[in-house]
């Protein structure tokens, strides 16, 4: 039988070979602290202003998540928002919004504190994993709230919440703020043990504090929040994206460039720094910013990725691909995500020489990679699929490029401001039914 064919306008990301980058490029707000910190605002009975929010696709959704409890949100200009949560009117956050990004579920912790119920659309898994929520359940739990499950939703509530000790099997960075929102109300002392330490977290709780919260520890492993009654509101400028800023300073290294990344916390990129220079590539810090200078092929390093002050598993591919054209073979284990490989098969088709080993992945570098039709598998594999494109011969075409808007500000515009040969295009693609 003859299928029908339908025809589809899909965005792509066009990369060409470019030279060494040079300039400044100027990082935006975390993406993943903006996330946690949206939610967040749903604790407070006064309005929150938020600065250094970035245009991103995600922040859009939880933006809209917000929306759907009956919080007021505003953009204002210069990457500012404005949130009123003053009167919400729905703890239920819908599968439609959920299922177009996970960190949705982390308005569980703070509608379950402000309003005693939350009924979240259980977030699926996604290509870097099955990632489930099992630890954020355990900490209402164990704060007395009662958990049921039914129709795709979970649903928890508690009259109120009373503040327990907590160890979480892993450090979890959004089990720790979701179960550190649900405890600034919660009825006496809760102590999260064995907590993530994710600068995000700190930001969080640097937020939550200026609110009213009483939150102690947060960036260690065991932190501690004694429950107020309510929380007002709090103006916050949200800390720089150190995926971001670590995405740019190995653009810069993979194609021999000398570019000045601003805006940055150098001390939030400690891994991602040392493996740079074990690379042998120049980083030097320059007030706010870092400038990395690369003068000749980079060397070939292991990477291992770990909970925070650990290498960031958000790097992974990023290293993978510079390690792709590196001199020597490197050796990657991804101890945090059980599937964060799924970008080396693209890579492959770029040429790049690949073998996964279970959690461990053996790259072999070449001198340069080729060009060709490619699809990003998450954002991060998306980013790395660009700078593979930045030293492939021959034109790298990119698809599934949603996953790219959905952690970075203006890629393109920020990389060709650096030199890069990098475009959007609108293209018409068949689709068989
Ligand atoms: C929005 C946001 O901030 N996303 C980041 C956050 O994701 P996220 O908060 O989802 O990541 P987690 O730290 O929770 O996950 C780490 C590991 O713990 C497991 N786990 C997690 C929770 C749980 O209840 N049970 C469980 O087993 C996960 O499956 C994963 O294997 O931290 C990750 C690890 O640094 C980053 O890659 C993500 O970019
Ligand atoms: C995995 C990531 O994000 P999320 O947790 O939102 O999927 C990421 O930022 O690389």
């Amino acid at each position: 039988m003859e299928r029908e064919r339908e025809e589809k306008v899909v965005g792509k990301i066009i990369v060409e070979k470019s030279g060494p980058l040079m300039g400044t490029v100027r990082v935006s707000g975390a993406k993943n602290s903006v996330l946690p910190i949206l939610a967040a605002s749903l604790l407070s009975t006064d309005q929150c202003i938020l600065e250094e929010v970035p245009g991103l696709n995600d922040v859009d959704v939880i933006c809209d998540v917000l929306t759907s409890l009956g919080a007021k949100v505003n953009r204002l200009e210069g990457e500012k928002v404005e949130v009123n949560a003053v009167n919400l009117t729905s703890c239920e956050a819908p599968y439609e919004l959920v299922r177009k990004m996970r960190a949705s579920f982390l308005v569980m912790g703070p509608l379950l504190a402000r309003l005693g119920e939350a009924r979240i659309s259980m977030p699926g898994g996604c290509a870097i994993g099955t990632r489930p929520i099992d630890l954020h359940l355990k900490g209402f739990k164990a704060m007395g709230a009662e958990i049921n499950f039914g129709h795709g939703y979970v649903e928890a509530k508690a009259e109120r919440l009373v503040g327990t000790k907590i160890y979480l099997d892993f450090p979890s960075v959004g089990a720790t703020e979701n179960i550190m929102m649900a405890a600034t109300l919660a009825e006496g002392q809760t102590i999260i043990e064995n907590a993530a330490e994710e600068p995000e977290i700190t930001d969080l709780a640097n937020f939550l504090n200026k609110m009213g919260a009483r939150i102690m520890g947060a960036g260690t492993d065991t932190i501690k929040i004694n429950g107020v009654e309510s929380l007002g509101g709090a103006v916050h400028t949200v800390i720089p994206d150190r995926i971001e800023a670590g995405t740019y300073m190995v653009a810069a290294a993979m194609t021999g460039g000398n570019v000045l990344v601003d805006n940055v916390v150098a001390d939030h990129l400690k891994p991602v720094i040392a493996k740079l220079k074990e690379s042998d590539v120049e980083v030097i810090e320059e007030g706010n910013g870092i400038r990395v200078i690369a003068k000749k092929r980079p060397k070939a390093v292991d990477i291992k990725t770990l909970p925070y002050p650990g290498f960031p598993t958000d790097m992974q591919a990023q290293f993978m691909v510079m390690m792709s054209v590196a001199e020597g073979t490197s050796v990657f284990i991804e101890t945090v995500f059980e599937n964060r490989f799924m970008h080396v098969r693209e890579l492959e088709r770029m040429g790049a020489n690949i073998k996964i080993e279970g959690r461990s992945a053996i790259v072999k570098g070449r001198e340069h990679l080729l060009g060709g039709p490619v699809k990003a598998t998450d954002l991060r594999a998306g980013a790395a699929l660009i700078l593979g494109g930045l030293v492939s011969e021959g034109p790298t075409i990119i698809g599934n490029i949603e996953h790219i808007d959905r952690g970075y500000v203006n890629i393109e515009d920020k990389l060709r401001g650096l030199g890069a040969k990098i475009y959007r295009k609108d293209v018409v693609e068949e689709e068989s039914e």
